[in-house]
């Protein structure tokens, strides 16, 4: 590692710990005396941060080896800024001398962090690299009007620093996929090949031992093949997954003195909820609650020992089977998303915008058509720990039950949502004859689907063009639609209220029903 160096005269090390670190000592030369100085820079982290106000000592703490833990008798420079004392290790793992790591938050006005000369910890200085050090700006720089003068605007930079930007950033770490790499993640139908596991054979043989002539047969049988079954799990949200083969486990072979072979194991593949298993057109199965499953294979029947043949008219049998092959099929699995709502839109209506805004989901957003490709799901969250699922799909175009557009087979993921929100733009001329356009194409793919509980969203309501657009648009529904923008977050919480709404209506229907509804 190369030396860090001391550079300039006023930054002191903490409680003086430089003198006892005989290596560093080495590297840096002796220990500099210290003197006040206004300036301050760093050569571990970047470019210089900003001035000092003259009078204020900076503390850079040294990482602290095992066992250098200062000790109480030897004399130790103060620093000026009082802190809790330091253990052996802090420094190695990260922590501040201020306790545990602290939130990289500007102290609120009146809270007991000091905020001139003390605000800034030091070791966070150094630690947290060039944002805490933007963050330190904040507190050091003088007043903005004492700068700019009385009557100037000061620049919001100068007194909020880069902190606010810092809170809003993505965790580091996981960098979000685009639309068109998601959708290779996202896979929605897959053929499958299965075969259940090989039974194992049997065995013929005879019983040996001293002074035991006959002893008879004793070739145990062999185990049964392991199945393969499809199990529902609700952490997977796509057939990914899922492999094109899967060759179940095989069963041992039958021992020597009626010891009968193993079992194979059963070889479970993992699928999302909503998975429906076909086989040419038939539908076998549908995987709609967690923990479903479904056997897609089973296994071969172990074969028999000689022992299994032994009778009245036949003491000696030499007669043992082979195991049985698994069963071996081709099926179809097709996923159609659950979600307890379905967002339903025209290209561009704002759709994936909504789902960002009423929830953590985040589909990609642009301003041209057929920005989703993939279905995405977001969930929303009320009291009580409530929470409804709503699905953005792929816009639809007149004529997607003709295959325009994206085609029609992203609707299954609308099949099994219980309610719909119809988003309209409400921006663009006559904008009711989009209701039209859903409502055709969605009773195309499947008669009755737009009959379906549902609302109507008038969405971009912040544009001029779409607040005329409102009143004609109340008038030819005769039903209400929710006015509102998703860019701006205005009268989200009608949409909200009205969410909670068909979702306990929707609750309430499956009880009657006798069915468990959808929980997330
Ligand atoms: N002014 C305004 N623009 C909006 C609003 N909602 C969405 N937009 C814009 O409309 C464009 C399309 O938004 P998306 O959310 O991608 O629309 P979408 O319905 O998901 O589109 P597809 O995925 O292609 O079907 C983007 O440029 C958004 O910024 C709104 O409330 N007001
Ligand atoms: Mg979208």
């Amino acid at each position: 590692m190369a030396p860090v160096q001391e550079d300039d005269d006023d930054v002191e090390t903490a409680g003086g710990l430089a003198e006892r670190v005989p290596s560093r000592r080495k590297l840096e030369g002796p220990p500099r005396p210290w003197t006040a100085s206004p300036g301050l820079s760093d050569p571990v982290s970047g470019p210089p941060p900003p001035k000092v106000p003259s009078g204020t000592r900076v503390v850079r703490p040294q990482p602290l080896a095992r066992g250098d833990q200062p000790r109480g008798d030897q004399p130790r420079r103060r620093a000026s800024v009082c802190l809790p004392p330091m253990r052996a290790g802090d420094a190695l793992r990260g922590r501040d001398r201020a306790g545990s790591n602290p939130p990289l938050r500007r102290p609120r006005p009146g809270s007991d962090v000091p905020s001139e000369g003390g605000a800034m910890k030091p070791s966070r200085l150094f630690s947290a690299g060039w944002q805490a050090v933007m963050e330190g700006v904040g507190h050091w720089t003088p007043p903005a009007w004492a700068i700019l003068g009385p009557g100037r605007l000061a620049p919001r930079w100068l007194w909020v620093g880069s902190v606010d930007c810092a809170e809003r950033q993505e965790p580091p770490g996981k960098k979000l996929l685009s639309e068109k790499k998601l959708k290779r993640h996202f896979v929605d139908r897959r053929r499958l090949l299965v075969r259940g596991g090989r039974g194992g054979d049997g065995l013929s043989c005879f019983h040996s031992e001293p002074r035991k002539e006959f002893g008879g047969p004793d070739g145990g049988d062999g185990g049964s093949g392991g199945h393969v079954i499809l199990r529902v799990d609700q952490q997977v949200k796509s057939l990914s997954s899922v492999q094109s083969q899967y060759q179940g486990f095989d069963g041992e072979d039958g021992g020597r003195k009626n010891c009968f072979g193993r079992n194979g194991a059963v070889l479970y593949i993992r699928v999302p909820v909503g998975t429906l298993v076909k086989e040419g057109n038939k539908v076998l199965a549908d995987l709609s609650r967690p923990g479903d499953e479904y056997i897609a294979a089973l296994g071969g029947a172990g074969g028999k020992g000689n022992r299994f043949f032994l009778a009245n008219d036949n003491r000696a049998p030499v007669t043992c089977t082979p195991g049985q092959p698994g069963q071996e099929r081709v099926l179809f699995l097709e996923l159609k998303t659950m979600a307890h709502a379905g967002l339903v839109g025209l290209p561009n209506a704002g759709k994936s915008s909504l789902l960002r805004a009423i929830s953590n989901a985040k589909p990609a957003v642009a301003a041209y058509p057929f920005t989703t490709l993939k279905p995405h799901v977001g969930i929303v969250h009320y009291e009580g720990h409530q929470q409804v699922a709503v699905a953005d799909v792929p816009g639809l175009v007149r004529g997607a039950h003709r295959n325009r557009g994206l085609g029609h087979a992203f609707l299954r993921h609308i099949e099994r949502c219980g309610f719909l929100l119809f988003v309209l733009d409400l921006s663009v001329p006559q904008p009711w004859t989009q209701l039209d356009d859903l409502k055709h194409e969605l009773d195309q793919y499947e008669k009755g689907l737009s009959s379906r509980p549902h609302a109507i969203i008038a969405n971009k309501i912040d544009l001029p063009q779409a607040r005329a657009n409102l009143p004609e648009l109340q008038a030819r529904l005769g039903a209400k639609a929710i006015a509102l923008s998703a860019a701006t977050g205005e009268n989200l919480e009608e949409l909200l209220l009205c969410l909670k709404e068909l979702h306990d209506r929707h609750v309430a229907a499956e009880l009657q029903r006798g069915r468990q509804p959808l929980r997330w």
